[in-house]
């Protein structure tokens, strides 16, 4: 499969499919970045540079190709999705109409869950690509570290290893260590649930709760994100892994979390809407905590750090009334 790659389409020039296109630019093939803003992609075109990555990030390769014309990506034989989850559907809609290639490996690397349904990012692919295989890359990774090739490890997930182990291949670089799995079931809720207690970490930052505060969040968080991905059929190990509990470190230490700043601007009495008006970036969180919620309600799973996290965005509860409630519940021993 290797030799046949000449081109590679990367759809989304936000953050992370700029910093991914990077990645990807270190083989010997064209890689399009399609934006469905015409301005962001000529001033990605001119400027070589990403206006949301650090003014000192590695200037985009010449084999990478801004681009807002999604006929440029009819061709591609690998296509990486890195949309926000409230873009997928209309996405693979227009991938379908375009059309891609029959046998064009696609590749998701949006972390959420669509709001109302409930589908992961590979089922909505899937309704739309049926023909093609759909996988998933997942792990602790922040945009902002990537595109300074600062070395990292992330996960690709196909249910047929043959094409995890094509796109390993082709994500490796010396910066980049890529692991495979199968498990696209737990990769997925893995990196959709770690954002919610992102926002919970930003909120322990915020309100000063020190760094017990922070451990017992992460590590109950686990907990709850286990509980959650095997009733959803996910494997009780991948959680272990880097789309799990990897994910759940990076994004709840990180300055750079989108997610984690949303927590610690709330906290700093801040509302949502005018968090998310100045962001200026995708905070999935937000959007997953509903969604989130609702699944652990539908499976009847306990998670209590979440319901937390909900109240305070979905009901508008002060952060210091759940964070007492939290800590007065019946005691409980730690596994169960
Ligand atoms: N930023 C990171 O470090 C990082 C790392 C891993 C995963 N992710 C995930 O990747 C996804 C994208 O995140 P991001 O940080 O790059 O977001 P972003 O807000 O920086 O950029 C999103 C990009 O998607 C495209 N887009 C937006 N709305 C669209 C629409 N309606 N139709 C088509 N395209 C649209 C645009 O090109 C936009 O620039 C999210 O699910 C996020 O959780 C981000
Ligand atoms: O910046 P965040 O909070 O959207 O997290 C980005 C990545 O998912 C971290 O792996």
């Amino acid at each position: 499969m290797m030799n046949r790659l000449h081109k590679i389409a990367v759809i989304g020039a936000g953050s992370w499919g700029t910093a991914l296109s990077m990645v990807l630019a270190t083989r010997e093939c064209e890689v399009v970045l399609w934006t469905p803003e015409e301005a962001q992609a000529r001033q990605l075109a001119e400027t070589r540079r990403s206006p949301v990555l650090s003014k000192t990030a590695l200037p985009l390769a010449p084999n990478i190709h801004p681009t807002c014309d999604l006929g440029q990506v009819k061709d591609a034989e690998l296509i990486v999705v890195v949309v926000p989850s409230v873009a997928m559907r209309s996405v693979a809609q227009r991938l379908r109409s375009l059309p891609v290639q029959p046998d064009a490996v696609i590749v998701s690397c949006t972390k959420g869950i669509e709001q109302g349904t409930h589908k992961r990012m590979t089922e909505i692919l899937q309704e739309y690509l049926p023909s093609n295989p759909i996988g998933v890359l997942s792990g602790p990774n922040h945009a902002e570290d990537i595109c300074l090739g600062l070395p990292s490890a992330s996960l690709i997930g196909f249910e047929d290893p043959k094409y995890a182990d094509w796109v390993q291949q082709i994500f490796a670089s010396k910066t980049f260590r890529v692991y495979s799995a199968t498990d696209i079931i737990g990769m997925q809720l893995g990196g959709t649930i770690k954002n919610v207690f992102a926002i919970g970490a930003g909120l322990c930052e915020g309100l000063n709760l020190g760094d017990n505060a922070q451990a017992a969040l992460l590590t109950r968080g686990l907990a709850e994100m286990t509980r959650i991905g095997v009733a959803s059929g996910g494997r009780r190990e991948t959680f272990m892994g880097l789309s799990g509990v990897g994910d759940l470190i990076v994004t709840c230490y990180s300055r750079h979390s989108r997610n984690q700043t949303v927590g610690r601007r709330l906290a700093e009495g801040k509302s949502l809407q005018e968090i998310l008006d100045t962001l200026g970036m995708v905070a999935e969180g937000v959007p997953n905590t509903l969604s989130v919620y609702e699944i652990a309600r539908k499976l009847e799973v306990r998670t209590p750090l979440i319901d937390a996290v909900y109240s305070v965005l979905y009901e508008s509860k002060p952060p210091m009334e759940a964070l007492a409630e939290l800590m007065t519940r019946d005691p409980r021993p730690e596994l169960d």
